[in-house]
């Protein structure tokens, strides 16, 4: 077993059988314990990854531990020492929270001296105990995948893959399910999460990776990613804005205040995404207040994990600090 990392992916690639390359050059390091999230647009090729480190799929390039066991070598070994809750829940309707527990203790080979202990300490983490008689017929959404979550834990792996497992709950399933993955995080267990609000990843991970085209573009700690798109939003809303965008738009154009940041129009005005967003904010209130324009709204706030996918996504972090060696910088700070 490796003494330091849970997952090693170097130079990854994966190419599908019709010539697709969903994953081109792929390099990874999550340390023991770490929570970490994986974000992607569609297609990027999250699902592939997830499946290749849990030796669903053999890389068709570079090498991948997982646990310290080689993907393609060791792959038995690999898959006992790893949980995994796909984006489908294997939750079987006709049986109850207890005995769907129970099955996957008898999949996994959880030894019968243990199991009656085992059972009821994944309800209690789960906070299934007082429905634990039940079928799950009529659990919610929410609790089906915290019953999920709980049979991916029978064998107590070191380490549990999450693809997308909060999709189409509410926001209360959510936060529950997020107190649990905090829980199961904090008694040591390595979590990888693959997530599409970026409002989760900012929550609850210690560090994120965001893919694109098959390759890690920027990775670090939610704080590390925000600062890094730079500086501050300035958010401007404007009175009459179908009329008058376009002319608040050429007026902060020429007015130049902040070093030919990029200016994105919205529904309601514009917003500008600058270091010199806090400073040199004003210079533009009045310049756009000289030209006549009405301007009704005014604020400067952090970027949001949403602007730096924005910003990555678009490929406008592209030559700064978000490559490879960059990320392999953040990654080296968070530890
Ligand atoms: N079995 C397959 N054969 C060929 N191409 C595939 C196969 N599965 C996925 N792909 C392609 O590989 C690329 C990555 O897909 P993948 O499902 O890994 O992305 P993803 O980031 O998980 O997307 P999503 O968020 O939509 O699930 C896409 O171009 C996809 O069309």
């Amino acid at each position: 077993m490796s003494e330091t990392n849970a997952i090693d992916a170097q130079h990854v690639e994966l190419t599908y059988a019709d010539g697709t390359e969903a994953i081109t050059d792929l390099t990874l390091t999550i340390p023991n314990g770490e929570l970490f999230g994986f974000l992607g647009a569609n297609g990027a090729g999250k699902t592939t990854t997830i499946k290749v480190l849990t030796t669903l799929l053999e890389p068709t390039g570079g090498t991948v531990t997982v646990n310290g066991y080689d993907v393609e070598n060791e792959s038995r070994a690999v898959r006992e020492s790893i949980g995994y809750m796909a984006q489908e829940t294997s939750v079987d309707p006709e049986l109850t929270a207890r005995e769907n527990i129970q099955f996957a203790c008898e999949i996994y080979g959880v030894s019968a001296d243990d199991r009656a202990t085992r059972i009821d300490d994944l309800l209690d983490l789960v906070d299934l105990a007082d429905v634990a008689d039940k079928s799950a017929k009529g659990f919610s959404g929410g609790m089906k995948k915290r019953l999920d979550a709980a049979t991916a834990l029978v064998h107590e792996p070191p380490i549990v893959f999450l693809d997308e497992p909060t999709t189409g709950l509410d926001p209360k399933a959510r936060n529950r399910l997020w107190d649990y993955f905090e829980r199961i995080n904090e008694r040591g267990t390595t979590i990888f999460l693959t997530t599409q609000y970026l409002e989760e990843a900012d929550q609850l991970c210690d560090r994120i990776g965001v893919l694109r085209s098959g390759e890690i573009v920027a990775s670090g700690s939610p704080t590390e990613l925000k600062d890094r798109v730079g500086g501050a939003v300035l958010d401007i809303e404007i009175a009459d804005p179908e009329e008058t965008l376009e002319r608040a738009r050429r007026v902060t154009t020429e007015a130049d205040v902040f070093d030919g940041a990029p200016i994105e129009t919205t529904e309601a005005g514009l917003s500008i995404r600058s270091t010199a967003a806090r400073q040199q904010g004003t210079e533009l209130l009045v310049a756009l207040m000289d030209a006549g324009i009405t301007v009704t709204g005014f604020n400067v706030r952090d970027p949001t994990l949403d602007d730096v996918f924005l910003a990555i996504t678009d490929g406008k972090d592209e030559g700064t600090d978000v490559t490879d060696a960059g990320a392999t910088a953040a990654m080296e700070v968070t530890r």
